[in-house]
């Protein structure tokens, strides 16, 4: 764990002593859109997205690049699961520069980088550099700029649900998908208790919805659900234990668990879900949380049973 200053890793923790024990989450530095007639144009085989299986956010662009058939058009490199003093590491080498530390493209991208190094980053090959380091970005490259390479057009983020997925994103994100991160990370007992009831609070909120709704903005499934799945998922192995997310599981949430199910179930969706590598990763990554790092056995709720929904 750690950080590039003016392009050197700095071996270091997160800083909370500066907000009274409360995480706060670092904006992402590349900010590239992937456009016809733009600096980056959607083109088959030019791009390359680095992931880790653990991580929440480099997942959903894992999930949003199996939905729109982009696997033949964008190459996947995978980190390894645990994040230790060099932060994000590959084994083997990572494909296009032989490189086996995360930070390394970083500073090939620009030599006097400063911020946190994380996944997911899409990767152009052709200027050789960071396109994109923002989750909630690559999700929507993704679900439009190739679509005329690959003929999908199914669509993720419609028009006439925009405002109503933005809000709900706006939520589900500070609350839900950064929520367990602010309760996980939290320093101090004040902190840790204002992010976790915070985060229940709105898991209320999301059961309600799912108790009248389909699916979070409507019928249609959409970029809120799957926003919303990768910390779903990971919720009861991982989040209701190790970051102390611990006054509800989702598996006592009846229409939730179902949603839950219903995604994990969806074509092609279980395939990127690793539940030995997320494990892995939180258990022994996070020393000052989990000094013994011993991971625990159980998976969560069962994911394969019937679901229950429509
Ligand atoms: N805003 C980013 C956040 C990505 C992020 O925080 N990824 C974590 C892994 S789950 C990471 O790489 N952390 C390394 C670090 O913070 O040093 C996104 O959504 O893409």
């Amino acid at each position: 764990m750690g950080r590039l200053v003016n392009g050197t890793w700095h071996d270091e923790w997160y800083d909370t002593k500066s907000t009274d024990g409360e995480f706060v989450r670092e904006d992402a530095g590349f900010r590239g859109a992937v456009e016809k007639g733009g600096r980056f144009a959607p083109e088959s085989g030019r791009y390359h997205l680095y992931v880790s299986l653990a991580c929440p956010w480099a997942h959903r662009t894992l999930i949003m690049r199996k939905l729109k058939g982009l696997e033949s058009h964008i190459d996947v490199s995978v980190v390894e699961p645990h994040m230790l003093e060099e932060g994000w590491t590959y084994n083997p080498p990572e494909p296009l520069y032989g490189y086996t530390r995360h930070h390394q493209l970083y500073t090939h991208a620009k030599s006097d980088y400063t911020g946190r190094v994380t996944v997911p980053v899409l990767w152009d090959k052709q200027e050789e550099t960071i396109v994109n380091n923002e989750s909630a970005e690559i999700i929507r490259l993704f679900n439009r700029a190739f679509n005329d390479l690959t003929g999908d057009t199914q669509d993720f983020y419609p028009e006439a649900l925009r405002e109503e997925i933005d809000r709900i994103n706006t939520r589900v994100y500070d609350e839900i998908n950064n929520g367990v991160y602010k309760s996980g990370f939290a320093t101090t007992q004040k902190a840790y208790e204002k992010a976790c009831r915070t985060l229940f609070e709105a898991l209320d909120w999301v059961e309600g919805l799912l108790a009248e709704r389909r699916y979070l903005a409507g019928e249609q499934i959409t970029e809120a659900d799957w926003r919303l799945f990768t910390t779903l998922v990971r919720f009861d192995p991982v989040y209701h234990g190790h970051f102390k997310c611990n006054i509800r599981r989702i598996e006592d949430y009846p229409h939730m668990a179902g949603y839950l199910r219903e995604l994990y179930q969806w074509p092609g969706v279980a395939e990127t879900v690793d539940f030995e590598h997320i494990k892995q990763h939180y258990y022994y990554s996070h020393e000052t949380i989990n000094p013994t790092r011993i991971v625990p056995l159980g998976d969560g709720l069962d994911l394969n049973l019937p679901h229950g929904r429509g």
